[in-house]
């Protein structure tokens, strides 16, 4: 199958309803006003205590490559759903926003901006569904693989899940969260060379199916290959796959590197003792255990307390397809929008829900760290001209719960939001991915441990400034006004 166009572009990676409303916006001259966006999760994933935001470089590839394209303008046409002066006007559309963004690997929090658009309503509306697409994966598998790393240790954690993942795009983007967020190596070449990420891995059972029998095929491989894992399990570990790892591994003697072996199947704890006992017995007591199969935290959280003798990781469907929570849930929505004066009006969202009532306004998050010890106390939302690192001492107050209140003193506030594109133009540099990780690892420390546990961890204050907390009580009011007057 051929693409039905010559060329491909992701600018009309989005919804058809966002180019309906631009196409609206367009014809009644609201295309320039300036709105903001503020995209945001509204529960913590997987009943973690804290996410890990990844999505910011793809991010950026796609708002630079953001322009309509001859094939683009063709195949809209070919709807019939769009008015031909709309589409010649797309022809020449630049996206001429600004973005102000959390840093790939830093923390973030249920019900608080990660990302910001602000810019003409046409272009602002346009990059929603994208920006959701990118930031909603990448952060979920983060995520993941934080929870992941959290009960490892310093165990080399590998990821392996291609051929599970969601398509092509989510195993590249996947691997590369996943390595955000504290995995050591993948086995995706491709990654390895788009990334720099670390490539590892062992061999599968077809080796060892074609041979048929285990000596043949691990000699085969000891004698092409330097540094050796021996996958045991594919006739039977404790009685041929070991042993024979073991022959094999005294016939090569210095000629290989025997690392270890892998077990994908059975009971792990069980087997993984087995076997360490027959490696130490023969001599190899550098040789590492290596373990996969469907592993997750759970399941490794439970090895451990059985204490299998496991010292690799090697994790891929759990983790690709974030399996115990498929989708983050992000949400794009406007804050704030230029009225016909000119003048920036908040607006909100309305929803019984009281959970899924957006707050208004442009808004910066700030981490509040306490300066004696350098421990993170909690995320203050202000709006956006409000600077905490002004006051002496800040007030912080749960939004929801307000009689839940106390005040800092001795504080270091850092603003979450980082510009990244100023009126369409690039002015952040992505770091190595090597810093972005070290970076999130450094975050996380200053984390208390009480947030961080697999299970029930404590909730993370996300509060609300004074101001940010009136302006949205007061727009609620206002909007509540408008709704009882109404008479139909
Ligand atoms: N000791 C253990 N405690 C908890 N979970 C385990 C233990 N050993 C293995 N598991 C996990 O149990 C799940 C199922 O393993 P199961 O034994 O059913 O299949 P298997 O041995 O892989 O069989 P197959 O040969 O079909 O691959 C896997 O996710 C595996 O990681
Ligand atoms: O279990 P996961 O966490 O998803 O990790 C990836 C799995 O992929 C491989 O199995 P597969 O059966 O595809 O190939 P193999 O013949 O190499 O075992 C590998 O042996 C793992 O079991
Ligand atoms: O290298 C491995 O052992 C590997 C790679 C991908 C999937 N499963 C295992």
């Amino acid at each position: 199958m051929s693409y039905r166009f010559p060329d491909d572009s992701h600018t009309l990676h989005t919804d058809a309803y966002e180019l309906s409303m631009m196409q609206t916006y367009w014809q009644k001259g609201m295309a320039d006003r300036r709105a903001v966006f503020e995209l945001y999760f509204r529960d913590m994933p997987f009943g973690n205590g804290y996410a890990i935001f990844a999505g910011l470089e793809r991010v950026i590839q796609y708002i630079e490559q953001l322009k309509f394209s001859d094939s683009d303008i063709e195949y809209l046409k070919t709807t019939r759903q769009f008015d031909d002066g709309f589409l010649e006007y797309l022809r020449d559309f630049k996206f001429t926003g600004s973005i102000n963004s959390t840093v790939e690997g830093d923390l973030v929090f249920n019900n608080e901006p990660i990302l910001q658009v602000d810019g003409p309503l046409i272009g602002s509306q346009l990059v929603e569904t994208a920006l959701l697409n990118i930031v909603n994966y990448q952060t979920l598998i983060a995520t993941k693989a934080a929870r992941i790393k959290s009960v490892v240790g310093s165990d080399p954690l590998l990821e392996f899940g291609t051929r599970r993942a969601q398509e092509m795009d989510a195993a590249i983007w996947g691997t590369r969260a996943a390595y955000i967020g504290g995995f050591d190596a993948t086995s995706n070449v491709r990654a390895g060379k788009l990334f720099g990420i670390p490539i590892s891995g062992t061999h599968a059972h077809a080796l060892v199916q074609a041979y048929m029998n285990d000596y043949d095929a691990f000699k085969a491989y000891a004698e092409t290959h330097y540094e050796c894992v021996f996958l045991v399990d594919t006739f039977d570990t404790l009685k041929s796959g070991v042993p024979n790892a073991i022959r094999v591994a005294k016939e090569m003697g210095t000629k290989i590197d025997f690392q270890g072996v892998r077990i994908d199947s059975g009971d792990m704890a069980y087997i993984s003792k087995r076997v360490r006992q027959m490696l130490d017995e023969a001599g190899f007591t550098d040789a590492k255990i290596y373990a996969s199969n469907d592993l997750d935290e759970k399941t490794i959280m439970n090895l451990k307390m059985q204490k299998a003798k496991i010292d690799v990781w090697g994790i891929g469907t759990k983790l690709i397809t974030a399996f115990d929570q498929p989708a983050l849930g992000a949400v794009y929505k406007l804050v704030s929008f230029e009225d016909e004066h000119g003048k920036m009006i908040d607006t909100v969202k309305i929803s019984s829900n009281a959970a899924k009532v957006s707050t208004p306004g442009k808004k910066q998050v700030w981490r509040i760290t306490d300066r004696s010890d350098g421990k993170t106390e909690g995320d203050y939302v202000s709006l956006w001209d409000e600077d905490p690192r002004e006051q002496d001492s800040i007030y912080m107050f749960n939004p929801d719960y307000t009689y839940i209140n106390k005040t800092v003193e001795n504080f270091d506030a850092r603003p979450i939001l980082q510009p990244i594109f100023d009126q369409g133009k690039l002015i952040y540099k992505v770091p190595e991915l090597s810093e972005i990780r070290h970076f999130s690892k450094q975050h996380l420390d200053m984390l208390w441990d009480e947030y961080k546990r697999d299970l029930n961890p404590q909730i993370y204050p996300v509060d609300l400034s004074q101001n940010c907390y009136d302006n949205k009580m007061e727009i609620i009011q206002h909007v509540r006004d408008y709704v009882n007057q109404l008479k139909f």
